[in-house]
């Protein structure tokens, strides 16, 4: 194995499996009705077939890709470009904008998931700049810190081609998100109501090629602590689901200019379970460097996640207690900057019932 770090060596039962496995591939939803001319209201009669797609994909799947999206290509094309030659720079022109204790937004080449090393290298940016989160995890520690955009010199438009980005991006999490509330019976905008102070974050995931490719992860299993996570994957591939019916680990091959849709860790507790944030992982690939770029849609710091009413009853008792997302999210920040030997913090551990997920 020569120099590789023992740190990227997934153990036996985490290894992919680098042949292909030809299989039912999560759902493609083209939402075209959504751009006509006379932009139909999110319920109109037009709309009904679509939303039934959207709640059967969250349901069966909790992942999905869309085309037709009204995002225009040139946006994420230019963004993917910028982002490539973020990444060619030499590590001490990158390292310029390494994040810190401080500042907990910039680049980084060192990530675990689940206590092995990532095959990778981000920079991660805030989408409302400053966006105001807990300093700690300790639930009586109120302190609030900004987190801040550090902006590379190298490549100037980096920072425009990724502003236009998430101004486009945002427009059709807004629309999925009402779509989303429909398929739950729920009012369009019953969910688009917790985003005015959002703590959503951009991530430009570089994964160099890598000798190991049957051995390491680009991204170990998990799942997305967002409410929606919002996906452009280049024409390489590499992600992969965790399929629900049998656990199975199906690739999600790249379509031109769609977006992989999942649905995060919020969406399951708001509703109550009717859908749920499914695993997946990134692998790495022998020969070719691959970009992807999640948009992780996230509510204000001071939501209080929990099962809708609406979404609960007598007969459908409220499947999680109630929790902060923002300390949620310094919890979980906690344990991916130093290699901890706790487990993350899981929506698992706000359950009421028996069942573990
Ligand atoms: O690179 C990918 O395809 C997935 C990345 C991912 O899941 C993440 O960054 O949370
Ligand atoms: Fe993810």
């Amino acid at each position: 194995m020569g120099e590789v770090d023992a740190a990227f060596i997934q153990s036996t039962e985490h290894r992919p499996k680098l042949a292909v496995v030809e299989a039912d591939g999560i759902p493609l939803i083209d939402l075209s009705v959504l751009n006509s001319p006379d932009s139909p209201e999110p319920d109109a009669v037009a709309v009904r077939p679509l939303i039934a797609e959207i709640g059967e994909a969250c349901k069966n799947w909790g992942f999905f890709q869309v085309i037709n999206h009204g995002v225009p290509f040139k946006c994420r094309k230019n963004l993917e470009i910028a982002a490539r030659n973020f990444f060619a720079l030499s590590k001490e022109e990158k390292k310029k904008v390494s994040r810190d204790d401080e500042n907990p937004m910039g680049y980084y080449d060192s990530e675990h998931t689940k206590n092995v090393r990532d095959w990778k290298e981000v920079l991660d940016l805030v989408v409302e700049d400053p966006t105001l989160l807990p300093v700690s995890h300790e639930p009586d520690d109120k302190e609030l810190k900004e987190y801040i955009n550090q902006w590379p010199e190298y490549p100037p438009e980096l920072r425009e081609e990724c502003e236009h980005y998430v101004e486009e991006v945002q427009k059709l999490a807004y629309k999925l998100l009402e779509l989303i509330s429909l398929s739950l019976g729920l009012p369009a905008n019953r969910l688009n109501g917790f985003f005015k102070d959002q703590a959503s974050f951009i991530r430009l995931n570089y994964y160099p090629p890598c000798p190991i490719p049957h051995l390491a992860l680009g991204v170990g299993r998990h799942k997305d602590g967002s409410a929606l996570t919002i996906l452009a994957q280049d024409d390489i591939g590499g992600l992969e689901v965790k399929r629900k019916t049998d656990g199975e680990w199906i690739q999600v091959k790249p379509t031109h200019d769609a977006y992989i849709i999942n649905v995060g860790d919020i969406i399951q507790v708001w509703s109550n379970d009717r859908y749920e944030s499914v695993e997946h992982r990134a692998l790495v690939n022998f020969e070719k460097d691959r970009i992807s770029i999640p948009l992780f849609f996230n509510p204000a710091h001071y939501t209080i996640v929990e099962p809708l009413e609406e979404l609960t009853d007598d007969q459908n008792l409220a499947k999680y207690k109630p929790y902060n997302w923002g300390k949620f999210f310094a919890t979980q920040k906690r344990s991916n900057f130093q290699k901890l030997d706790v487990e993350n913090i899981q929506i698992s551990h706000f359950r009421l019932s028996e069942k573990s997920g």
